[in-house]
C-alpha cells in the first residue's frame, strides 16, 4: 500500500435498549468485531440452506458509549487533520430511529448529549483560539436532499431569506460544489451553532410509523476551514472542509407501512441509498474505471467526499432488538463494504500571490513609516529612501574621488542605497585599475604557459628572463602607489604576502595582470596579519565554544524554566543586583560612596572648626590676661596717643585674626558640604527607590506574573502599552457585564465551555418563538386553504399553529 494510502474507517454504534438481543448480536472481545446469529426457521422444512450466522470486522464497536467517547473515537482525529488541510467526511448510516441524528447532531437540549457536529465546531474554534501564526476563517453550509431535491437549510439566514434560488450540483476542477447553496462566515462557536440549530429547525419532519420524528432526508452540514499562513513573504492558503452527513433511514419500504407522501419519500431514500451502495462497491473495486456518481444527488454531492483525497469515516447505527436484525445485517454489510475503500488524503494548499503582494506592500509602507519615525527621533530630515537620482549618483562618485585623493576624510552616508552606490563605485574603480595594470604588464611582458617548459628553457637560455628577473619586474609593478588602500602598512603587508606566494610557486616565469591579480589578495578584502588573524580566530573559537557550551535560551524557554516556587525576596534581591539591576546598583553605590565621602569631609571640617573655636577661645583668654596684666602695670601710649602693646600680645592678636579667617572659611566650607550632603542624600534616596521598584518589577516578571500575561504584554503581544494599565491586566477587573456573564457561565451545567451551545440554542428558540407568534397572527387573518410560499414542499415547524 502507498505510504499515504488509508482505508475508510467504519464503526458501528448500537442504540441502547432494554430488549437487547443477546443471543442474536455478539461483540468480539477486541471491541472491533460483531457476530449475528439467526435461528434456523423451523417452518422452512428440513432443507434450509439460508445462512444463519455472520461475522463483521470493523474499526470499533460503540456499545453503551457516551457521546463524548463516540466523538473521541470517530471524529476527533479527522477534525484535527482537517485543521491541517485534509478534507474529512463523517457519515451516519442506518435504519430509521437507530440513532443517526443522535450521533451526528445529538440532543440539542442538553450540552452533555450534543453530537459530532457541535463537538467538531467546538474543536475547530478551540484550535483557532490556540493558533497564533495563522489567520483562519470558518464558514458553514447546511444542505438537505429531500426527494432528490436540494434544499438550503440556511436560506432563512440569508439577508433575503429567499429559498427560490435554483440549486444544482456542479463539477469543477477543484471538486464538486452546490450552486446556490448559501455559505455563511462564522466568527465563533456560538455563531456556528446558531446556524446548526436554525438548520435543524428547518429540517423536514414527516410522520412515520417507526419513529414519529424520523427525518426523511439526507442532511450535510459542512464546515469550511481556510487558514492563511505566512511563510516568509508568501501567503499559503490551506483549504479544507468537513462534511458531516446524517443520511436518511435505510429501512425496507415494506416494513415502514408507509403510504402516500411518506411512501414516495421512502422510495427516494431507498433509491439514493442503493446508489450510494453501488458507488461504495465501485470505489472498492480498483479495476472499475467509471464511478457513476451522477446517478443521484446524494452520490453526486459526495463525489469528492467518498474515498479519493479525503479522510472518510462511517458510523453504522444499529438497533439492538431482534426485531430489527435484518436492517442491522444490512447496515453492517454496508459498513464492511465501506472499509474496503482506499483513500489517499492530500493537503489542499494554494498560494495567494495577490495576498502576498498586498502583504509585502503593507510591510513596505510600515517600514517606510518606521524609517520616517526613526529619522524624526534622531532629528534627521529630508532623507529620501527612493532610488538615487543621476545627480545623487554623480555626487557620490565625486565624493569617492575626493576621498581617494585624500581631500576629504569621510563620505556622507544617510541611507542604505547610498552605501550600495558607494560600494558599486569602488568596485568600478577597482575593475578599471585592474584593467590598467593588466594592460601595462602586457605591454612589458609576454605570457608563457607555466607548463610550456621548452619555451621557458629557451627564454632562460637567451637570458631574456629568469625567476629573479620576473620577481624584480614584479616589484617594479608592486611598488607603484595604488590609490585603493591609503594605509601604507597595509600595502606593505599585502605585497609581502603575495611575493612569498610567488616564490613558493617558482614555476611561473611571466605573469599577466590577471595572474598577478589572482595572486594578490582581493583589494576589497581587509588585510589582517596572519599573527593577528590567528589570535582573533583563537578568540573567536573560544567565544564559539563558550556559546556552544552555554546556548542562549529564548525568553519563553527561560520563563518556562522558572522555579515552581519563587525565591525569597532577599535572595532574589542579591541576584537582581548582580544581573538586571547591576547598572542602577552601581550608580546607587557610587552615589552612596560620594555621600559618605562628603559626610566624612563634613565631620572633618566640623572638627576643625571646633578646634579653631577652642583655639580662639584660648587666645581670647590669653589676650584678656595680657590686657589685665598691662592695665595693672600701666599702659603706654605713643605721641599720637595710640596704645602700645608688647610683642606677645601683638602675636596673640594676629593669631586670633588668622584663626577667625580660618574659622570663616571652614564655616563656609561646612555650609557648602551640608548643601552637597543634602543633595547627595536626595540622589541616594532616589536611586534606592528606583532600585527597589525595578527589583519589584523584575521579581514579579521573573517569578509571579503568569507567562501568558507576559506574552500578551510583549511588544508583539495582544496588549500594548497604553491599551490597558498593567494593574488592570494583573487583577483583570471585571465590569458588571463581565461579572454577570461569568456568573452565568459558572451556573451552566457543563461549565463555561457550554456557554456557546446554550446561548445559540436560546437565540434559535427565541427567534422561532417570535416567528411562530407572528405566523399565528398572520394565519388568523388568512382565508382557509391559503398556501404559504414556504409550505411548497416542507412543513416547517414554525408554521405550525401552536
Ligand atoms: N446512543 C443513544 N443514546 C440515547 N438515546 C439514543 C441513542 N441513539 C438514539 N437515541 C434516541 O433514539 C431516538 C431516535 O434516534 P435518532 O432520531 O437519532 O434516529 P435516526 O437514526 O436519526 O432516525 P431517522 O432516520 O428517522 O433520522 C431519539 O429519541 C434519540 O434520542
Amino acid at each position: 500500500m502507498h505510504a499515504a494510502e488509508k482505508k475508510v474507517r467504519a464503526f458501528v454504534r448500537v442504540k441502547p435498549t432494554a430488549h437487547f438481543a443477546q443471543d442474536v448480536i455478539k461483540f468480539g472481545p477486541d471491541n472491533k468485531s460483531i457476530d449475528i446469529y439467526i435461528k434456523k426457521d423451523a417452518k422452512k422444512g428440513v432443507v434450509n440452506n439460508k445462512q444463519t450466522d455472520w461475522s463483521f470486522k470493523l474499526d470499533g464497536v460503540l456499545h453503551n458509549t457516551s457521546q463524548e467517547l463516540t466523538y473521541e473515537t470517530v471524529a476527533k482525529k479527522l477534525v484535527s487533520e482537517a485543521l491541517t488541510g485534509y478534507n474529512g467526511t463523517i457519515m451516519c448510516y442506518g435504519q430509521t430511529g437507530a440513532g443517526k441524528t443522535y450521533t451526528m447532531t445529538g440532543a440539542t437540549a442538553e450540552y452533555k448529549h450534543r453530537g459530532i457536529i457541535p463537538r467538531a465546531v467546538q474543536q475547530v474554534f478551540k484550535a483557532i483560539a490556540c493558533s497564533v501564526d495563522s489567520f483562519i476563517t470558518v464558514r458553514i453550509s447546511y444542505l438537505e436532499i429531500y426527494n432528490e431535491t436540494l434544499c438550503d437549510l440556511l436560506s432563512t439566514m440569508t439577508s433575503s431569506g429567499a429559498s427560490d434560488v435554483q440549486m444544482a450540483v456542479v463539477d469543477c476542477p477543484q471538486g464538486v460544489y452546490v450552486k446556490g447553496l448559501s455559505i455563511h462566515s462564522v466568527s465563533g462557536e456560538e455563531d456556528a451553532l446558531n446556524l446548526l440549530f436554525e438548520g435543524e429547525t428547518n429540517r423536514v419532519i414527516a410522520e412515520h410509523s417507526l419513529n414519529k420524528n424520523s427525518s426523511r432526508s439526507h442532511c450535510i452540514f459542512t464546515i469550511y476551514i481556510e487558514s492563511r499562513v505566512r511563510v516568509l513573504s508568501d501567503i499559503r492558503c490551506i483549504n479544507s472542509k468537513i462534511n458531516l452527513i446524517d443520511l436518511a433511514g435505510s429501512e425496507r419500504l415494506s416494513k415502514t407501512g408507509s403510504e402516500g407522501r411518506v411512501l414516495k419519500e421512502a422510495a427516494y431514500i431507498n433509491r439514493s441509498l442503493s446508489f450510494l451502495e453501488q458507488i461504495i462497491i465501485a470505489l472498492a473495486d480498483p479495476k472499475r474505471e467509471h464511478i457513476p456518481f451522477r446517478q443521484s444527488k446524494l452520490t453526486h454531492v459526495l463525489k469528492d467526499s467518498l474515498g479519493g483525497k479525503c479522510n472518510t469515516v462511517l458510523v453504522a447505527n444499529i438497533c439492538g432488538e431482534a426485531l430489527h436484525v435484518e436492517e442491522t445485517l444490512s447496515s453492517l454489510r454496508f459498513a464492511t463494504r465501506m472499509k474496503w475503500i482506499t483513500t489517499e488524503p492530500v493537503v489542499n494548499v494554494t498560494y495567494d500571490s495577490e495576498g502576498t503582494v498586498k502583504t509585502l506592500e503593507k510591510e513596505i509602507s510600515l517600514l517606510k513609516q518606521e524609517l520616517a519615525m526613526h529619522d524624526s527621533l534622531v532629528n534627521r530630515s529630508l532623507v529620501t529612501y527612493g532610488p538615487l537620482t543621476d545627480v545623487q549618483v554623480a555626487e557620490i562618485k565625486s565624493q569617492i574621488h575626493e576621498y581617494l585623493q585624500g581631500n576629504i576624510d569621510e563620505i556622507d552616508i544617510t541611507n542604505f542605497r547610498q552605501v550600495q552606490e558607494v560600494f558599486r563605485q569602488f568596485k568600478l574603480i577597482v575593475r578599471q585599475q585592474e584593467g590598467e595594470v593588466e594592460t601595462r604588464l602586457r605591454s612589458k611582458y609576454v605570457l608563457i604557459d607555466k607548463n610550456d617548459f621548452a619555451t621557458i628553457a629557451a627564454a632562460q637560455k637567451l637570458g631574456i628572463v629568469d625567476v629573479d628577473h620576473h620577481l624584480l619586474k614584479r616589484q617594479d609593478v608592486e611598488t607603484k602607489p595604488t590609490p585603493v588602500s591609503p594605509n601604507p602598512d597595509e600595502k606593505k603587508k599585502k605585497f609581502g604576502t603575495s611575493s612569498e606566494q610567488f616564490k613558493k610557486e617558482g614555476t611561473k616565469n611571466f605573469f599577466s595582470g590577471k595572474d598577478l591579480a589572482a595572486h594578490l589578495p582581493s583589494k576589497s578584502q581587509v588585510i589582517i596579519p596572519n599573527k593577528n588573524l590567528d589570535v582573533k580566530e583563537k578568540a573567536r573559537n573560544e567565544d564559539t565554544a563558550k556559546n556552544d557550551a552555554q546556548p542562549s535560551k529564548p525568553v519563553s524557554e527561560e520563563i518556562s524554566q522558572r522555579p515552581s516556587s519563587p525565591p525569597s525576596r532577599a535572595v532574589a534581591f542579591e541576584q537582581f543586583k548582580e544581573e538586571c539591576g547591576s547598572e542602577i546598583n552601581r550608580i546607587f553605590k557610587e552615589n552612596k560612596s560620594i555621600l559618605l565621602a562628603r559626610r566624612k569631609r563634613s565631620s572633618t571640617v566640623a572638627r576643625r572648626i571646633n578646634i579653631i573655636k577652642q583655639e580662639m577661645e584660648d587666645i581670647k583668654k590669653a589676650l584678656e590676661a595680657q590686657r589685665q596684666e598691662r592695665s595693672q602695670q600701666g599702659e603706654y601710649v605713643d605721641e599720637k596717643g595710640r596704645l602700645i602693646i608688647d610683642e606677645k600680645e601683638f602675636l596673640l592678636i594676629m593669631k586670633l585674626k588668622d584663626l577667625k579667617e580660618e574659622y570663616r572659611c571652614s564655616y563656609a566650607e561646612l555650609q557648602d558640604l551640608k548643601a552637597e550632603i543634602q543633595y547627595c542624600q536626595h540622589l541616594v534616596d532616589r536611586c534606592r527607590n528606583k532600585l527597589i521598584s525595578e527589583f519589584e518589577i523584575w521579581y514579579s516578571e521573573s517569578f509571579l506574573i503568569p507567562t501568558h500575561v507576559q506574552n500578551a504584554l510583549k511588544p508583539s503581544g495582544n496588549i500594548r502599552p497604553g491599551m490597558i494599565p498593567i494593574n488592570r491586566v494583573m487583577c483583570l477587573e471585571e465590569d458588571e457585564q463581565e461579572r454577570f456573564e461569568r456568573m452565568q457561565e459558572a451556573m451552566l451545567p457543563a461549565g463555561p465551555d457550554s456557554a456557546a451551545f446554550y446561548k445559540a440554542k436560546m437565540k434559535t428558540d427565541q427567534k422561532h418563538t417570535y416567528n411562530r407568534t407572528m405566523s399565528s397572527l398572520k394565519l388568523m387573518h388568512k382565508k382557509p386553504g391559503h398556501i404559504t410560499a414556504a409550505g411548497k414542499h416542507r412543513a416547517l415547524p414554525f408554521l405550525h399553529v401552536t
